[in-house]
């Protein structure tokens, strides 16, 4: 069991600002840092890991302690059972597939290194070169390598947002697959919320380095105040009056959708604004699409 209650202050582009957060996390369990740009999500990866220090707090990790300001305890990084996965695959260029799980895994048998490129799908690649390998496959070399020292957390930071939607799915899948058969507690980065709904069972919603919301996927994202409406974030692409009324062009993440609206509705609006559209009324017919 994870138990952090840490302070630290950081300069954001708006100025300094005091990173405050304190969870609890179970064994196995999966929690999502959830929030925009610059709030401070890496930095408490950071700290967990060692890489930073917090100014004050307490770390502990199934009882041991890992940081402790008032103790002045801070373990170095080698010394918490972490793995970590990051954007940016970082795998050793100059080894294959095979030794970048093999050196991770130092003295740990060959047979877990088998297993872990079996597990990955990675045992008919284990000679390639990893610089020749896709960004899926890359950064399943990077995932086996993290898990290579049997970590009891995983910290991945947004470790799928430089992949494609396809492959991204794909790797959801795989990540699922190794959380349940490897079993340690993972938190992870990332501004996908259908990411955060598949892989984790607690997110934390971070505001301003505090914690804004915190629950199930289900419990943040739904139970708001626009609760059972339907309720969409949207960029304005286009607006075209016709006759009447007016069409909207929108870009509801990767799908652009056009609505109609009257010019009292659009009144104000323009091209690139960030929108919400809702309907009280709303009876949506679902189209299963793969
Ligand atoms: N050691 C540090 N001391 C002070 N400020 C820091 C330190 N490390 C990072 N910061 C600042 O803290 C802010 C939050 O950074 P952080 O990378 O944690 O945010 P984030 O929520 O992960 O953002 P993104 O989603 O863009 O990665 C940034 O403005 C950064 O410059």
């Amino acid at each position: 069991m994870l138990e952090l209650q840490i302070q630290k202050r950081l300069e954001g582009a708006q100025g300094k600002f005091e990173l405050d957060l304190q969870l609890q996390l179970n064994a196995s369990e999966s929690l999502a840092l959830f929030g925009q740009s610059g709030v401070g999500k890496t930095s408490i990866l950071r700290m967990l890991a060692g890489l930073v220090a917090p100014d004050h707090g307490r770390i502990v990790f199934d009882g041991e302690v890992w940081f402790d300001s008032d103790h002045k305890i801070n373990l170095a990084t080698p010394s918490r059972s972490i793995g970590m996965v990051f954007q940016n695959y970082a795998l050793f260029p100059h080894l294959n597939v095979r030794e970048n799980i093999a050196f991770a895994a130092g003295s740990k048998s060959t047979s877990w290194v088998n297993q872990l490129l079996e597990l990955s799908d990675l045992s008919n690649l284990q000679t390639q070169a990893v610089q020749y390998l896709s960004g899926g496959q890359k950064q399943r070399v990077a995932l086996a390598r993290a898990l290579a020292r049997r970590p009891k957390l995983l910290l991945l930071d947004e470790p799928l947002s430089a992949l494609d939607q396809h492959i991204r799915l794909q790797m959801q899948d795989h990540l699922q697959m190794m959380h349940r058969e490897l079993g340690m507690s993972m938190i992870i980065v990332s501004h996908d919320i259908a990411e955060v709904f598949k892989l984790s069972q607690k997110v934390i919603l971070i505001e301003a380095g505090k914690v804004a919301r915190r629950g199930s996927p289900h419990q943040v994202f739904l139970q708001q105040k626009n609760q059972g409406k339907l309720h969409l974030q949207a960029q304005v692409l286009a607006i075209r009056i016709e006759e009447v009324v007016c069409v909207v062009s929108l870009l509801i993440g990767q799908e652009i959708i056009e609505i109609i609206a009257s010019q009292e509705d659009i009144k104000g609006l323009i091209v690139g604004d960030q929108i919400a559209i809702s309907t009280k009324a709303f009876s949506p017919q679902i189209t299963r699409l793969r």
